[in-house]
C-alpha cells in the first residue's frame, strides 16, 4: 500500500484483556491520516489501555496493531502524545522553554540540531500554542491550562504523524479547553495528523470528531458521533435503556450505567 493511503493505525481483530477481564475483542479499524478519532467510554473501560497499545507499550492479547505501517514501538518520533493532565510541582526545575525543548531535542530528519536551531523551534513551538510570553516561567508557577499548552507544543515538536492525547482537557476551564482543543485540531489540519483524542466528555471537541471508538463493559461501537452516539445504539451496547439528547450542539447520555463517573456541568449526565 503506498504512503499516500496507508492508515497511520490499523488493528486487525485486536482484543486486550487482563485475567478474565475482556476490555474490548475483535476489533478491526483503520484510522487514516487527518482524521479526528475519539476514544470514549466510562472510567475503567480500557481509554488509556488503547492508547497504550498504540504507544508499544502494551502488547494486544490477540491480533495485530500497526501505527504507519509498523508494530508500534516505544519512543517512535512518529507519534506525539499529551498524558493526562498531572500539575507540575511548584519546585520543578524547568522552565517553559525546557519543557517544549524536550520534545524537540534529539534527531530530527536523521539530523542532529544545533543549540542555536533547538532554539529556534522551540521558540517556533511556544508563539504556535500561544506560550511566548512565559517561555522562560518555571512550569511549576504556571496554571493547568497554560501547562497544557506546554504539553501540546511538546507533543507536536517532531510534526507527529499520529497525535495521542488522554483526557487532555481534564480540569480545564471552558475557555482553555476550548484553546487547547483548537491547538489539537490545527496542527492535525496543518500536518495531516492522525488524532486519538481519549475523554469521558467529547462535547469540547465534538465539533472536530470525524468517528468514535466507544467502549462499555467489553463491547464497542465504532461510527460517526450521529451513528454511535444515538440511543438505540447506547442502549443495546450498555444492555439497558439509555436515551440520548442533542441540546445547542451539545450531546447529553441520559440513564447511563456509569453514570457517577461522568460528572459533566450541569447535566445529568453529558458524553
Ligand atoms: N497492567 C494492567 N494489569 C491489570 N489490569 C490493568 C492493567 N492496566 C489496566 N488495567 C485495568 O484495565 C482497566 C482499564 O484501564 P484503563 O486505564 O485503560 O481505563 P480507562 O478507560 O482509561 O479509565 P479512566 O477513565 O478511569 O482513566 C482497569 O480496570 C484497569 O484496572
Amino acid at each position: 500500500m503506498s504512503t499516500a493511503t496507508r492508515p497511520v493505525v490499523s488493528l486487525r481483530g485486536a482484543g486486550l484483556a487482563f485475567g478474565d477481564r475482556v476490555l474490548w475483542d475483535g476489533l478491526d479499524l483503520d484510522i487514516r491520516p487527518g482524521e479526528y478519532f475519539a476514544v470514549l467510554g466510562g472510567n475503567g473501560t480500557g481509554k488509556t489501555s488503547f492508547l497504550k497499545v498504540l504507544l508499544g507499550l502494551l502488547p494486544l492479547t490477540t491480533g495485530t496493531v500497526e501505527v504507519s505501517g509498523e508494530p508500534p514501538r516505544r519512543g517512535s518520533g512518529r507519534i506525539g502524545y499529551v498524558p493526562q493532565q498531572r500539575a507540575f510541582a511548584a519546585s520543578t526545575p524547568l522552565r517553559a522553554r525546557d519543557l517544549v525543548g524536550l520534545g524537540v531535542d534529539g534527531h530530527r530528519w536523521g539530523i542532529r540540531l544545533g543549540t542555536r536551531s533547538v532554539r529556534r523551534r522551540v521558540d517556533e513551538l511556544l508563539e504556535l500554542v500561544g506560550a511566548g510570553s512565559y517561555a522562560d516561567a518555571p512550569v511549576g508557577t504556571l496554571s493547568g491550562g497554560e501547562q497544557q499548552r506546554l504539553r501540546i507544543a511538546q507533543a507536536i515538536a517532531g510534526d507527529p504523524e499520529l497525535l495521542l492525547c488522554d483526557e487532555a482537557l481534564l480540569s480545564l476551564d471552558l475557555h482553555h479547553q476550548h484553546a487547547v482543543s483548537e491547538l489539537v485540531d490545527e496542527q492535525r489540519r496543518r500536518t495531516d495528523a492522525a488524532v486519538v483524542f481519549v475523554t469521558h466528555e467529547i462535547n469540547p471537541i465534538i465539533e472536530h470528531v470525524d468517528r468514535v471508538l466507544y467502549l462499555a463493559g467489553g463491547r464497542f461501537r465504532v461510527g460517526t458521533p450521529d451513528e454511535v452516539l444515538r440511543g438505540d445504539v447506547l442502549s443495546e451496547l450498555y444492555g439497558t435503556r439509555i436515551d440520548v439528547v442533542r441540546t445547542g450542539g451539545r450531546v447529553v447520555v441520559v440513564g447511563h450505567p456509569d453514570s457517577s463517573h461522568h460528572t459533566h456541568d450541569d447535566q445529568e449526565m453529558a458524553l
